[in-house]
């Protein structure tokens, strides 16, 4: 689970330009929650997930990840229950290395899960098997560099990645956002499997409404740096594709 309390983060503190991105959020995100977050722009969605994440602190309140008070933790200290999938897909992966290689790469950086590394063919095999688990035929492609792929095809490898180490927790920042329709398709099906398959607890900001729609168990609305909506249970699975959209109009 992971408490937020009374969280503030204020950009330009005491200057004619200071923004309150994050104005005393409290919020608590159990375990196993898909959590979609919209709002207008600069309404402080990046910066709740870099909170969350650890790449920016907070000037006031606490946040605890499974009870442990992560508060002052930079991010690479929350590494063993984070992982995080940007929106550019050249963030994610190493170009000039195999999608074998990046495999290895990954999980080299931490325990992965299901991968017995160092048996060169068992590795290459799990890789594989993985890799095809995705639907997208990479799995004869995997000594191929990842840097001749597709962003859409090297946004779902990322992901696969990314969840296959300990995290507990994934945050999903706009992943979708530089990809054609059907690519963009492909990865957020990926991630609603993954974060399933591996019960994970996820973030994931949109502006796009219809995967706010389709996607999540629980939706927030951010507005001016606070929480305005959030639906979870069965007032979430009654919300209907246009009443999301009656709250941007
Ligand atoms: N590092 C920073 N320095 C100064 N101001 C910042 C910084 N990061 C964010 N802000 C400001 O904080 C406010 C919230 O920004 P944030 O990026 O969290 O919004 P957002 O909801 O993610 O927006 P978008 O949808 O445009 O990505 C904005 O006014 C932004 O300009």
């Amino acid at each position: 689970m992971i408490t937020i309390t009374d969280v503030h983060k204020i950009f330009n503190k005491g200057k004619a330009n200071q923004v309150n991105a994050v104005n005393g959020i409290s919020l608590e995100i159990k375990n196993g929650e898909f959590l979609v977050i919209v709002g207008s722009n600069g309404s402080g969605k990046t910066t709740m997930l870099n909170l969350i994440a650890g790449s920016v602190l907070p000037d006031k309140g606490t946040i605890s990840i499974d009870n442990a008070d992560v508060t002052k933790l930079p991010d690479y200290k929350r590494g063993q229950w984070i992982a995080r999938v940007f929106q550019n897909p050249l963030s994610g992966t190493a170009p000039d290395l195999s999608i074998l290689d990046n495999f290895r790469l990954a999980s080299l950086r931490t325990k992965t899960k299901g991968l017995s590394v160092g048996v060169n063919d068992v590795f290459k095999k799990q890789v594989q098997e993985k890799v095809a688990s995705l639907g997208m035929g990479l799995q004869d492609k995997i000594d191929q560099p990842m840097g001749t792929l597709s962003g859409g095809q090297r946004q779902a490898l990322t992901l696969l990645m990314s969840v296959m180490d300990s995290c507990k927790v994934l945050l999903l920042d706009e992943p979708t956002a530089a990809l054609d329709p059907r690519s963009a398709d492909v990865v957020m099906r990926t991630a609603d499997t993954l974060i399933r398959d591996f019960n994970l607890t996820a973030v994931f900001i949109t502006h796009n409404l219809k995967d706010a729609f389709n996607y999540g168990t629980r939706i927030i609305q951010m507005g001016e740096g606070g929480i305005i909506n959030d639906l979870s249970g069965t007032e979430r699975a009654s919300l209907k594709q246009n009443d999301l959209f009656d709250w941007f109009a």
